[in-house]
């Protein structure tokens, strides 16, 4: 894993780790046997460390944290490079990340291609960088700079980094052959004015302040996590405190860190990252085994607030778009409306004032159908009919070449509803954007029964292409997102009716890490669709909805929204809803007496005794139907893994990413404890049927000890 290569006075210790040559633990040994075996050898004047392939190491190795530690650690082989009575040269490229750049530090010079890029992610990874390197970087950078790279993770280039101190040199050339010329440059040159640990941190007395600024910002910032909290206090230390207190300070805190719940669910996120986009289907067919094509045009149909937003990130990369409405009048106001969102982003230097310009060369607006005979994708973003639906797929099946993808960004219904309607059922799926669509990251790929594999690899892969999160589940009502999130809505206007109020839901939703409370999301996307969708379904089933309707086909329903409704509170957009707002299309959400008013009476006439709900309650009333809706998700193989679903929530639902999503969540608190809720809240609800436990999880549960959630999937379903 390490080579070592002694090439005259010069001994290169060569890392080979493939993909990132992480610092595992034979890369540790090998380092460390390295630096003890280049000091013994008589010929060896100085030692350079580099990385073999595309990187100097990018990190510890993430998959080794959570077992037990193997020595040597890190900080043992750090401090032996900085004694080295040899000095030692670490020449970085590609990515020098966390504990490689910690490699860095510990080494007397650091020189780097031009083109690499250094950083300490670990606060991503709900931890710090624990082998000196919160102590080390101040040293080199000062302190706000040091304060900053740390908590933000970010990743500085190397011209940055030579600017802060970080980097001795730049290289353009051949990164090794610079290195050994650079390493004879310094032989015999004294070490220790090149040993961060005897060096001070330079502006150590403004230290508090710098504190008090950069804490105030990572908890406005950061809100509930504890690593970039934690940081700065090693940071702190590494100012207050003499070298080795210092370094013992940075180990308790990243001891506290790595056996922290938050740090697992970002550790566990950082894999579901990588393993929710690699998509397979029943049939076996896999991102290994199909090609997708390329999709070079896209028509999208319907420019209302979908189809406006998702044209945008079509033509921002490269891709053209035809616009497709109504008339005439519509499709203008669209494409003003996109002119100015793009103009948006230009002020906010998300794009240039020329990728403005470019974007909007490439898409053009028709009110006819017709017009898309030859694009490769059609995107249909019209209302939610089902019927209208139907008869655009018709239409757009008689109209387009034969290879064309037809999706729709239907939110809810049955793709193979919708694919029935054309004579190419393969070809047609489900591409469930998020709103605000140019914003939001998750893309929800739906196949149906007869969608083939190589439209799932298409879609999977233009999702990439549009840098959206690709996920892939299958047909059903709702998919993951809306039938999960689903299950919260309906608990938290049920908690109304029992003792809630509006602000209480959303206050312990939001403390838990929710980027907002359910309240506050109806009042953004406006509560009058959800009226229009009940009322539609309800004339659908012959049922005549009133105040007093407390149960729909058996089912418990609350008339608490419909009342809303016909106040006229639909909510931001009529200044009132769930909360008052200074104006219409006005932000900031106050709590209202009059919707406690409004509840209130809706209680009194309705013969409900109030009572106090406890934050508990709240999170396991919301939380825990959502997670046993999860399990079902599971256990019908819509998703095909926990992953899936935890990936749609952190990217499409705004939950928190350091709670690892629904699944994750509940593989902390136990399933145990989960399917004994489940059960308690369905004996509590039966008349909400969605409480009815899962198979899997009262599966799972009933292990002698807890299944990790990576054996959740296919060896338990297949076991029912
Ligand atoms: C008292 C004792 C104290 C000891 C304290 C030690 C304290 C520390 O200081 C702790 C650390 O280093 S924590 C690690 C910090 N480094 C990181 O977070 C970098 C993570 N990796 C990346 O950002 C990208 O992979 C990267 C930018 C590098 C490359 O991106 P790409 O898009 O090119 O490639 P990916 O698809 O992301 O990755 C390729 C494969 O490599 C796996 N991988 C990446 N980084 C890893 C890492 N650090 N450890 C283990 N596996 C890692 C990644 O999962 C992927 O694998 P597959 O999914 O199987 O292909
Ligand atoms: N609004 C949201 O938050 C989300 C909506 N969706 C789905 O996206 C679709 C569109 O929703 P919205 O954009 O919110 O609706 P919208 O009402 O803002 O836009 C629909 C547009 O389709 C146009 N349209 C209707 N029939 C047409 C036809 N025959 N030819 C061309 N254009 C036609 C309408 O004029 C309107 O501008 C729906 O299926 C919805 O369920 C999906 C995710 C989120």
């Amino acid at each position: 894993m390490v080579d070592y290569i002694v090439d005259g006075n010069i001994a290169v210790l060569e890392i080979n780790n493939p993909p990132v040559n992480a610092l595992s633990i034979h890369v540790r040994e090998g380092l460390l046997t390295g630096i003890q075996k280049a000091n013994q050898d008589g010929s060896v004047q100085a030692i350079v460390i580099i990385g073999k392939g595309s990187t100097f190491p990018s990190g510890a190795d993430i998959r080794e944290f959570g077992k037990p530690p193997k020595e040597p650690w890190l900080t043992a082989v750090g401090e032996a490079i900085e004694a080295s009575e040899k000095p030692v040269i670490s020449a970085l490229h590609g990515t020098a990340l966390g504990g490689g750049l910690e490699v860095a530090l510990f080494s007397h010079y650091r020189i780097a291609d031009e083109r690499s890029r250094v950083g300490f992610p670990e606060v991503k990874l709900g931890l710090l960088p624990g082998a000196q390197g919160t102590i080390r970087l101040p040293r080199l950078t000062g302190l706000a700079v040091a304060m900053r790279i740390i908590t933000s993770g970010d990743h500085i280039n190397a011209p940055e980094a030579l600017k802060y101190g970080i980097l001795d040199k730049l290289i353009s050339g051949n990164l090794l052959q610079e290195a050994k010329t650079f390493a004879k440059s310094v032989i015999g040159k004294p070490l220790d004015n090149r040993r961060l640990s005897k060096i001070a941190v330079r502006d150590a007395a403004t230290v508090d302040k710098h504190f008090d600024e950069a804490l105030a910002e990572v908890k406005r910032k950061y809100k509930g996590m504890i690593a970039p909290v934690n940081c700065l206090k090693s940071i702190r230390g590494s100012a207050k405190l003499p070298f080795v207190e210092a370094a013992r300070l940075e180990a308790a805190l990243f001891r506290e860190l790595l056996t922290s719940a938050q740090s697992a669910a970002l550790r566990y996120s950082f894999f579901a990252d990588r393993s929710a986009p690699r998509w397979k289907l029943p049939s076996g067919a896999s991102i290994e085994n199909t090609k997708p094509d390329i999709i070079k045009s896209v028509a999208v149909i319907g420019a209302g607030t979908m189809g406006s937003a998702i044209a945008i990130c079509f033509i921002r990369v490269g891709i053209p778009v035809l616009l497709v409405e109504q008339n005439d009048k519509l499709l203008q106001n669209a494409l003003k409306n996109i002119g100015q969102i793009l103009q948006g982003s230009v002020k906010l230097n998300r794009i240039t004032a020329d990728q403005r310009k470019q974007s909007l060369q490439i898409l053009r607006g028709e009110t006819s159908l017709d017009i898309v005979s030859d694009v490769d994708l059609v995107v249909e973003a019209v209302f939610e009919n089902l019927k209208l639906k139907q008869e655009i797929f018709a239409r757009l099946d008689k109209i387009c070449k034969p290879s064309a993808l037809l999706c729709s960004n239907t939110s809810t219904l049955d793709i193979d509803k919708i694919a029935v309607a054309t004579n190419r059922p393969g070809k047609v799926a489900g591409m469930h954007f998020f709103a605000p669509a140019h914003i939001m990251k998750l893309l929800e790929n739906v196949y149906g029964t007869h969608t083939s594999p190589s439209t799932v690899a298409t879609i999977m892969d233009i999702g990439k292409r549009i840098g959206k999160v690709s996920v892939l589940v299958r047909t059903c009502d709702g998919f993951v997102a809306n039938r999960m999130n689903r299950m919260v809505g309906n608990e938290a206007v049920f908690m109304l009716e029992e003792g809630a109020l509006p602000q209480d839901v959303d206050r312990v939703l939001e403390d838990f890490g929710m980027a907002m409370g359910p309240f506050r999301v109806t009042d953004l996307s406006g509560s009058d669709v959800g009226w229009r969708i009940r009322q539609e379904r309800a004339k659908e089933q012959g049922i005549q909805l009133t105040y007093e309707t407390r149960f729909v086909n058996g089912e418990r329903y609350s008339s608490l929204p419909d009342r809303l409704y016909e106040l006229g509170r639909y909510g931001q957009k009529t200044g009132k809803g769930w909360y008052r707002y200074e104006k219409p299309f006005a932000r900031t959400a106050y709590p209202d007496p009059e919707i406690t008013d409004v509840i209130n009476s809706h209680c009194r006439s309705l013969g409900i005794e109030r009572r106090v709900i406890p934050p508990q309650e709240i999170i396991e009333r919301c939380l825990f139907a959502a997670i046993n809706e999860g399990f079902k998700v599971l256990e019908e193989g819509v998703a095909e893994k926990p992953e899936n679903i935890d990936i749609i929530w952190q990217y499409g639902l705004g939950f928190p990413r350091y709670r690892g999503g629904p699944m994750f969540y509940a593989s902390q608190v136990g399933l145990k404890t989960i399917y004994e809720r489940v059960c308690y809240y369905y004996d509590a609800f039966p008349h909400s049927s969605y409480w009815a436990p899962s198979d899997l999880l009262r599966k799972l549960a009933s292990h002698s000890t807890e299944v990790p959630i990576d054996q959740w999937t296919s060896k338990e379903r297949s076991r029912l």
